[in-house]
């Protein structure tokens, strides 16, 4: 990359982003093809993997229905696909919501009322449900009976209604913005990490197979080395790579086919994309590196501060690249040798704004 090149600085929508956790309209019509089945075939998160499977088996034993499940973790790491596994393993159907969709309590006793015996309600984005349907919830969970308001003012009356056993599961990036009572009315959570390379390895490898793309070792890594972690974003970067073998080799996936796909694409060797780094090497050329407030890192990079805060940053603090402190962002060491860049000197004081090289900060 040119440094002194000012489209460096401009960045693309947040919303079209290559390495983006959200589901496009592409990525779900291809995900339902590419979800494991069953937990056997789901990679990775070996714990909640290992408890779920006790806690199946254990429910299928007595002849009951599992208890509810709350799943925790960023987009993109497998809780759909999870809550699905969790039907199939139960040999029960499934029901898939979501909180957004349930504004009143109507709605989610309607939903409640139509479930089958031993069905399993998938409920994503849990958090963002409204109070009154949460209210519902806390008793449909622990009694399987809701109260129905029948009217209203002092004439409105509640009329119980007995619900057939169900599994909830629940799904939530945000654990911690669930109440309390809602969240002890779980039987088991499982909070889901970030995915090893190895693991993304493999799951490059499964979905080639399954979209019937040939690749090799060095060609998954590369792909799985630029996912960030995530599934969803590791079975997105295949298919443009896949795109860019097609057209410009022979269909086959190596690391030098990957790597060059990638480059086109803008996705760096740890995964950074055209925002990240717009945020980052104006952290570092016209800040010194920092520390620097949030709204004046936004403006440099002409980008609203809460998608330099929500789109940008989250990744680049997990990559260890940039922190956030009290007196504003900074970068760490990493992202200096990331970008090929070299820090200040130790009480040299700060690169001017306007990247000026008076600090030898930028001698590539
Ligand atoms: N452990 C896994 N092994 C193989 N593929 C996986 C795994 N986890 C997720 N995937 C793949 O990643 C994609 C996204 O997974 P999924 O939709 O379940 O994520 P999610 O956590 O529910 O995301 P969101 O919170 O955005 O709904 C799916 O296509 C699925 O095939």
């Amino acid at each position: 990359m040119n440094w002194d090149d000012e489209s460096a600085y401009a960045t693309p929508p947040a919303g079209d982003r290559l390495v983006g956790t959200t589901a496009d309209g592409e990525d779900q019509a291809v995900e339902a093809a590419l979800r494991p089945k069953d937990l056997g075939e789901f990679i990775g998160q070996e714990r909640v993997r290992e408890q779920l499977d006790l806690v199946l088996k254990a429910a299928r034993a007595r002849g009951a229905t599992a208890d509810h499940v709350l799943l925790s973790g960023a987009p993109g790491l497998g809780k759909t696909t999870l809550s699905m596994i969790i039907a199939a393993e139960m040999g029960a159907p499934i029901r898939i919501t979501s909180g957004p969709a349930i504004q009143h309590a109507g709605d989610l006793a309607a939903i409640l009322s139509s479930l089958t015996e031993g069905e399993v309600l998938f409920l994503d984005e849990i958090h963002r449900m409204s109070r009154p349907a949460e209210e519902m919830l806390y008793m449909a969970m622990e009694d399987f009976r809701v109260d129905v308001i029948v009217g209203k003012g002092p004439g409105a009356t509640a009329i119980p209604l007995e619900l057939p056993p169900f599994t909830l599961v629940g799904a939530t990036t945000r654990a911690g913005l669930l109440p309390p009572p809602l969240r002890d009315r779980f039987g088991f959570t499982g909070h889901m990490e970030f995915y090893a390379p190895a693991e993304l390895q493999r799951v490059v490898h499964r979905s080639a197979r399954l979209l019937d793309v040939e690749i090799d070792e060095k060609g998954a890594a590369e792909i799985a080395g630029r996912s960030r972690g995530t599934p969803r974003i590791a079975n997105r970067l295949l298919r443009r790579v896949r795109d860019y073998a097609q057209v410009k080799a022979d269909g086959v996936i190596t690391q030098e086919i990957a790597a060059q796909a990638l480059q086109v694409y803008e996705v760096d060797g740890r995964g950074l994309d055209r925002l990240d780094r717009a945020v980052l090497t104006a952290l570092l050329k016209l800040f010194g590196g920092g520390p620097v407030g949030l709204s004046t890192l936004a403006v440099a990079v002409g980008e609203e501060r809460e998608t330099v805060e929500e789109v940008a940053e989250p990744f680049l603090v997990r990559e260890g690249l940039l922190a956030r402190t009290p007196r504003g962002r900074v970068a760490t060491p990493a992202a200096w040798s990331h970008l090929g860049l070299v820090p200040p000197q130790q009480g040299g004081g700060r690169a001017g704004a306007g990247g000026s090289d008076q600090h030898g900060l930028f001698g590539e």
